[in-house]
């Protein structure tokens, strides 16, 4: 059942990254939140696993949901993507701002008659890279400088915003005003446990940088007390 009671709430600082293999264990997991607490991500270990389903379901249970499903493709399918993931009622959608200009106007074109359209935000760097492991791609600028013509040209495209380390939020900030969403994962509690990520933060650092919203997984998900945790982000505490 629909709690309409939850759908004009503001949206809270954290996005939780529901990184699990399946639709029980997730759900036992949010049951242990509340959608005036944080918004909900489903990625694609989930999706591949479970498909719209419990996209739909915590919609339903009033939860804002970020579809990340990372689209890169050519136009047409990016687009035409971005519309069913529209239908389905999600808060936000994703892509690789590596797709281009075209990929993202096509997307921003297909949603923009939708009645409640989505967020579309485009990944910049992935929070996970080095400026190394970005030099063997063939991209030898530095990363300030990738994520900021990514994220120029995100904004060009007419979406709402950006994937980007909090690393870069206030250049980024500064450069593209106040409105523009920067959407920031790579966020870590404590620096020595950053496991895949490489350009991490703190929460009340990333937000003081410039974050609209921090995405958030296993600091999240593996701690003992995940409300507890969102609250003192909330409350500005950490
Ligand atoms: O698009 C994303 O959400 C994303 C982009 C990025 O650059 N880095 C990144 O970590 N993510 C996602 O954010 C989440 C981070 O999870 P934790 O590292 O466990 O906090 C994962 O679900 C990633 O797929």
């Amino acid at each position: 059942m629909l709690d309409t009671t939850l759908i004009n709430q503001p949206a809270k600082p954290v996005i939780v990254a529901l990184d699990f293999a399946n639709a029980e264990s997730t759900l036992d997991f949010v049951q242990q939140l509340n959608p005036n607490l944080c918004q909900l991500k489903i990625g694609k270990e989930l999706f591949t696993a479970t498909g719209r389903y419990l996209v739909e379901q915590l919609v339903l249970q009033g939860y804002r949901v970020f579809l990340d499903l990372k689209y890169h493709d050519i136009p047409n399918t990016v687009a035409s993507a971005c519309k069913v993931a529209a239908d389905m009622g999600v808060w936000m959608v994703d892509m690789h701002a590596s797709g281009g200009r075209r990929m993202m106007e096509a997307a921003a074109e297909a949603v923009s008659n939708c009645s409640q359209p989505p967020l579309l935000i485009a990944v910049t760097v992935l929070t996970s890279m080095t400026q190394a492991e970005l030099a063997e791609t063939g991209l030898n600028l530095p990363i300030e400088e990738v994520v900021m013509r990514l994220a120029e040209l995100t904004r060009q495209s007419g979406l709402d915003g950006v994937v980007c380390s909090a690393q870069e939020a206030s250049l980024l900030r500064q450069q593209l005003g106040e409105e523009f969403l920067l959407v920031t994962p790579g966020i870590r509690l404590h620096d020595a446990i950053e496991d895949d990520q490489r350009r991490i933060m703190a929460p009340k650092a990333a937000l003081a940088a410039g974050s609209s919203y921090l995405v958030m997984g296993r600091p999240i998900t593996r701690n003992e007390n995940p409300a507890e945790v969102l609250l003192q982000i909330n409350n500005g505490l950490i």
